[in-house]
């Protein structure tokens, strides 16, 4: 065919071609990525120069050509070392010039061939081969026909999962009956990469090619199981969809016949809308939407679909993914505690330290901090403070008389009027998942039948659990972890131990006149002012002024009474600047009355006068340091003890140590035997409404019991704080500070304190150690030489014989108990059921009785 009829549509249609009449040397055309096997028909797309050039000398002449694949498909210009020289004789069966120049041909498969000798024409290569014939076998052995079935088996299946599968199929793959066509067949069909193809064309024996193909074939029918697996998912998905969409399309049409209206639908978008934005973890989106369907099923009206709505509000109004970012300067955070608070140092330096650790590693767990002290010491405000200086929200929720473990954690949704628990509502109302939360009244926690509140808090606190903290009515998981806790707390003594294990307790003990003094100067005064829409120009409090309403209508260690009062004395200054009087208002300490009223506390007249039975001890309450008072009575009877003024179980046997003590000793103190079996001993803590724990009061109660047997009096000037061995020895106790600052605000002059709290007197402000004298003691019979008045300071006593004084002869000191006249034993120290009786006793007790 003349070259120039290429450019037309070429079409040879020949019969097919023959083995015999195949030349001995013939063209070469590389192929890429395709192996042609024998009586495979296929299309190729000729674009190489070389390639275009063998083609068309082939087509031009005998219409056969060798196809060698190439061993890298990459190469442009491959040479004889970068062809396999085993190949397949093809015969071009149709040609077509397509516009682009390039060649569509299509060849069939005749032979396999091995390339002897390459013969290079230009650009293109003609080559000399060997034919590779293969013997046809008749007699197939048994294992070569399981090998073949298995073959058309698997071919057959790879076709119905491709959907390929076609009645003629089985029949064409049935009428091979040689196992090498049958693999060539299969092979060409199998999408084998070209090495495995290659591998194939080479593979000789029938029988290992056939058993190479059965390999690949089984591998490919496992890929086209799964990816015909996939398929139907996909297929699935779609149709799910569709089908979801048609039924939802279907319930709004329903829902318009019955006349539910639009809104109903605007209702279930709007909340389906809300709870995609909320971004709340994946496991809660599904409840929320669970419900949310639930929502959808009911009719709007019905009282269960009421229930559902104030769930799904409640939970959409949590700040699931709000936060606030952190501010953590720690110069601006000094700036901002100082601006609010006074003096506190070492509690600001602990706050300091504890913002410095945040952001150095801002993802720290486990610190909470926990502000004890009386009340009005500046503990909610000292948690405001941090709350400004790291720029969170700040949420307050108090704890005091919490019994119900729901209140924490929320009712189950069962209940009528079920809500979340506190610590969630706390969260919805400051908007941020990240807030300072200060839990107040910790210590004032209960617990009864309806559970334990401590234990639910036990999980909100703790860093381990509290990421995934479960509210009984959210009934999902919400995590706490980026909250910061601060608890505050009168005292510790009552706070469950396990929660007081997970938290650092910073101390905040109560005020000194003096810081008072500058603080209501510095911050109430200015506050006060400015609430009472005053000037601070026009008013003017004197030194004296101020010192008096500290100490004269005030008795406190916080602060907020002594607010109130500078409130009170400004009201009175706003009334009357608003009816029209002018000028600047100065308070002197002689006006105090006028605006205030008459003095309410004048320690002075709060202190008994020395007398025996009769000891000054010191507590620590929740509301500060103060003097308690400890009376001891004797009255005729058997020897019996009672401990009374709503005192707890370890002041009841601190009282029976003390008493033992003093049993075991009442020779040293020549205390008559006599006394023990015929007196009823009573010990009185007064102020009896209030009730009262400690072992603290321990010293206090044996030096009043001693006081009492052996008639010597105690000075009012001298109080004490220790608990007492059975041996006498002085053990230490808490709280010195509190105790000091209420002893100062009493007036006691001289304070006992075992030795072992020398420490702590570092902590004591030096204007309180200007006016107290602290002594420190190991031993009872030390805190009597300095408890005791001296004998000779004593009032003018009886001279006796040495025993206690008997009653007067005419009885009159006993008023009140006729009893003791009836032996004649009573000793002149009970202090008697009048009260005039005691302050007389005092005189009457035998002076000189005892060396302590
Ligand atoms: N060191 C201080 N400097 C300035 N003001 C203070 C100081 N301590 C307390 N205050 C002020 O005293 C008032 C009472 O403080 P706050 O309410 O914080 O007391 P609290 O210890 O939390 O009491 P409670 O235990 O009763 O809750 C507040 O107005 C506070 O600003």
């Amino acid at each position: 065919m003349a070259e120039t009829d290429m450019d037309d549509l070429i079409e040879i249609i020949e019969n097919e071609g023959n083995i015999d009449d195949i030349p001995m040397s013939i063209p070469m055309m590389p192929v890429r990525d395709v192996v042609v096997f024998i009586d495979m028909l296929l299309p190729l797309f000729v674009g190489r120069e070389k390639s275009i050039k063998a083609i068309e000398e082939s087509a031009k002449s005998h219409r056969y050509i060798f196809l060698s694949v190439q061993k890298d498909s990459d190469l442009e210009n491959p040479g004889p070392d970068d062809v396999f020289l085993v190949g397949t004789v093809a015969r071009v069966q149709k040609m077509l010039k397509l516009p682009d120049g390039r060649i569509k041909a299509l060849v069939q498969g005749i032979a396999k061939g091995k390339i002897e000798k390459f013969e290079r024409k230009r650009s293109w290569f003609k080559v000399k081969f060997d034919i590779l014939t293969e013997e046809e076998i008749d007699s197939k052995p048994i294992e070569i026909e399981a090998l073949m079935r298995n073959v058309r088996e698997s071919s057959e299946k790879i076709l119905a999962l491709r959907g390929e599968l076609s009645g003629d199929v089985g029949a064409i793959l049935e009428q091979i009956t040689s196992p090498g066509k049958l693999a060539d067949l299969v092979a060409s069909n199998l999408r084998l990469k070209v090495d495995e193809a290659q591998d194939v064309l080479e593979t000789f024996d029938q029988k290992k090619r056939l058993e190479k193909v059965n390999d690949f074939l089984n591998r490919e029918l496992e890929l086209s199981t799964v990816q015909a697996k996939i398929q139907t998912h996909v297929k699935d998905e779609i149709s799910k969809t569709q089908r979801d969409y048609f039924l939802r399309e279907q319930v709004k049409a329903i829902h318009r016949e019955l006349g539910d209206g639009d809104d109903k639908l605007a209702e279930i978008e709007n909340y389906n809308e809300k709870i995609k934005k909320a971004k709340m973890p994946p496991e809660c989106e599904k409840e929320a939407l669970i419900q949310l369907k639930r929502l959808d099923q009911m009719h709007s009206d019905s009282s269960e679909a009421a229930i559902i709505r104030t769930y799904i509000d409640a939970i959409l109004e949590l700040p699931w993914s709000k936060s606030t970012k952190d501010f953590l300067d720690i110069k601006k955070a000094a700036e901002v505690l100082d601006q609010n608070h006074y003096g506190l140092e070492k509690v600001k330096d602990r706050i300091l330290e504890y913002l410095s650790v945040r952001k150095l590693n801002p993802a720290i767990k486990g610190q909470i901090l926990c502000f004890s002290g009386p009340p009005g010491v500046g503990k909610t405000s000292l948690g405001k403070a941090i709350a400004r200086a790291m720029k969170r929200k700040f949420v307050r929720v108090s704890l005091g008389g919490i019994r119900d473990e729901a209140e924490i954690r929320g009712h189950r949704r069962t209940y009528i009027g079920a809500m979340p628990g506190r610590i969630l509502q706390g969260l919805k109302q400051c908007g941020s998942n990240n807030p300072v939360f200060m839990l107040d009244e910790i210590d004032k926690l209960g617990n009864d039948f309806r559970g334990d509140p401590s234990s639910a808090l036990l999980e909100a606190l703790d860093s381990e659990q509290n990421s995934e903290f479960s509210d009984h009515y959210l009934n999902m998981p919400f995590d706490l972890s980026q909250v910061l806790f601060v608890l505050t707390a009168n005292m510790t003594d009552t706070i469950p131990s396990a929660l007081l294990d997970r938290m650092e307790i910073i101390r905040i003990p109560g005020y000194t006149h003096e810081e008072k003094e500058a603080i209501a100067r510095k911050y109430l005064l200015p506050r006060q002012i400015k609430e009472n829409g005053l000037v601070r120009r026009s008013i003017h409090i004197s030194d004296n002024a101020l010192d008096t309403i500290i100490s004269e209508y005030t008795l406190e260690a916080g602060l907020r009474e002594l607010e109130r009062k500078i409130g009170t004395v400004l009201r009175k200054i706003a009334r009357q600047i608003a009816e029209g009087k002018k000028g600047k208002f100065s308070v002197t300490r002689q006006k105090l009355i006028k605006f205030l009223g008459p003095p309410i506390y004048l320690p002075e007249l709060d202190q008994e006068e020395s007398q025996a039975g009769l000891v000054t001890g010191l507590a620590w309450t929740e509301v500060g340091g103060e003097p308690l008072y400890i009376e001891v009575s004797l009255c005729h009877g058997k020897g019996e003890l009672s401990v009374t003024g709503q005192i707890g179980d370890v002041m009841q046997e601190s009282a029976r140590a003390a008493f033992s003590y003093t049993k075991a000793n009442m020779d040293r103190f020549n205390i008559d035997r006599d006394d023990f079996e015929n007196k009823d001993i009573h010990i009185h803590v007064p102020a009896g409404a209030i009730p009262k724990d400690g072992p603290s009061a321990g010293i206090a109660m044996a030096t009043a019991l001693i006081s009492a047997f052996t008639g010597r009096v105690v000075n009012n000037n001298v109080a004490m704080t220790g608990e007492i061995s059975l041996r006498g020895r002085v053990l230490p106790i808490g709280g010195l500070k509190e105790k000091a600052l209420g002893a100062l605000r009493a007036g006691i002059k001289t304070v006992v304190i075992p030795e072992k709290n020398r420490k702590d007197l570092y902590e004591i402000p030096q204007s309180v150690k200007n006016n107290i004298e602290f002594i420190c003691v190991q031993e009872l019979d030390q805190v009597l030489d300095i408890a005791f008045v001296k004998q000779d300071d004593e009032p003018e006593r009886d001279q006796g014989d040495g025993v206690a004084s008997e009653i007067s002869e005419d009885g009159d000191s006993e008023t009140g108990c006729p009893d003791d006249t009836d032996n004649g034993i009573a000793s002149d120290n009970e202090v008697h059921c009048d009260d005039d009786i005691g302050r007389k006793n005092d005189n009457d007790v035998v002076a000189g009785e005892k060396e302590l």
